[in-house]
């Protein structure tokens, strides 16, 4: 299994943000994206998850094998965490929660409703949605945020055990997660009505 990446151009609003984005990420492969605020890293993340359409370029190798985990943690507030991650995993013809739970340290709160968890457990519980997926290509926003030291120890662990399963990771990320990734700046690809942007303020 291999995500490639080709040429790909990605905007907001229909403004160009990163064109030229080339790169391809394989079974057992994480790549890190990494770049300033505003850069580009969502605006990427959220075209190879399909959220939105490319401007120019072609996504392939990963038809209905990503999980995408953005900014929003996506959770049903009134439902428990094990009734979340139980309808999770139905979703995607899944049925066994529980390797997911002690992954992300959830078993003592499986009954609580995710709007009555704090913002770290919430996050855990967004996270542990991957491993209910069966998905191969997991494409991360940011997933740390929120996360005590603690809790971004077990993050690192479960994406190595997906690696190690033949998995592949795609994530922005400030932090060292201590995994052996390939990093990306996005930077390099900044497309050029946003370097013209960037002109025009300098001038300003
Ligand atoms: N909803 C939106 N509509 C229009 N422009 C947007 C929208 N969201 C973001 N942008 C702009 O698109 C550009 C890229 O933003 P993006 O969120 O992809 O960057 P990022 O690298 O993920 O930033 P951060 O590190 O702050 O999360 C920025 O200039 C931003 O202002």
């Amino acid at each position: 299994m291999e995500m490639t990446v080709t040429d790909l151009a990605v905007g907001r609003g229909g403004v160009p943000v990163l064109a030229g984005v080339s790169f391809a990420v394989g079974s057992g492969q994480a790549l890190v994206l990494r770049g300033p605020n505003g850069s580009g890293k969502t605006t990427l993340l959220r075209t190879v998850a399909g959220l939105q359409v490319p401007m120019a370029g072609v996504v392939a190798g990963a038809e209905d094998r990503i999980a995408y985990a953005g900014h929003a943690d996506g959770l049903k507030a009134a439902l428990s965490v094990a009734e979340n991650l139980r309808f999770w995993a139905s979703v995607f013809g899944q049925s066994d929660i529980a390797p997911a739970l002690a992954a992300f340290d959830l078993e003592d709160l499986v009954d609580r409703p995710a709007g009555r968890l704090s913002a770290g457990q919430k996050r855990r519980l967004g996270l542990a949605r991957l491993m209910v997926t069966g998905r191969d290509v997991w494409v991360l926003d940011e997933p740390t945020v929120s996360l005590d030291a603690a809790s971004v120890a077990l993050f690192a662990a479960a994406v190595r055990e997906h690696l190690a399963r033949g998995g592949a990771a795609l994530m922005a990320t400030h932090i060292e997660l201590g995994l052996e990734a390939e990093a990306l700046d996005v930077s390099r690809f900044r497309a050029a009505a946003a370097r013209m942007d960037a002109a025009d303020e300098a001038f300003l």
